[in-house]
């Protein structure tokens, strides 16, 4: 009951990745494509090691940045989308919603596990990404991870996992 309970908290000024995406909202409005500069925070919770780390600073980070560099200077598409439809050929990707479409060379798109590239559901893409990339690394003593995607000085996404 009154035992200590340990997070590791990291926010750093590398954490930032910029990404055009559009979503929709209230139904059927489409937003225009347009870019954030995102940022990125990471909580992992669980018990000290035998360093008495919840775990590595170093290795927690650069999972982290890893995933940002992976989104870092992209188009960010939804997959799951049921009216954004995303579609890939051997050079270009495009994108149909309704009588709008926009194309893309296939290197300048991501295209996540999503239905939309809300802030929220970019934040469990990388927290599941992170978790899975550090799992063996860390063991499964850990609790949670939690991942914040920032969009715009201060409009936070959260999303926390079991791990
Ligand atoms: N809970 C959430 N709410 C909203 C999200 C989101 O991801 N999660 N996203 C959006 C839109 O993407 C919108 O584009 C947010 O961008 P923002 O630049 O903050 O919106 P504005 O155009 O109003 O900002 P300016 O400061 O005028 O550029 C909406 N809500």
């Amino acid at each position: 009951m009154n035992e200590p309970s340990f997070r590791v908290d990291l926010t750093k000024e590398q954490f930032v990745f910029s990404a055009a995406h559009f979503i929709t909202f209230a139904g059927d409005i489409c937003e225009r494509i347009h870019g954030h500069n995102y940022a990125v925070r990471v909580s992992v919770e669980g018990p000290l090691d035998e360093n008495r780390y919840v775990v590595d600073f170093i290795a927690l980070r650069d999972a982290v940045l890893a995933e940002t560099q992976a989104l870092d200077h992209h188009v960010l598409l939804p997959r799951d989308h049921s009216e954004i439809l995303v579609s890939e050929d051997d050079k270009e990707t495009t994108v149909r919603f309704r009588d709008r479409r926009w194309v893309f060379p296939n290197e300048d798109a991501v295209i996540l596990p999503v239905v939309n590239t809300t802030a929220e559901e970019i934040a469990r893409v990388i927290a599941e990404r992170v978790r899975k990339q550090t799992h063996d690394k860390f063991g499964d003593v850990l609790t949670t991870i939690e991942v914040g995607v920032d969009e715009n000085c201060g409009q936070w996404g959260v999303c926390r996992l079991p791990w």
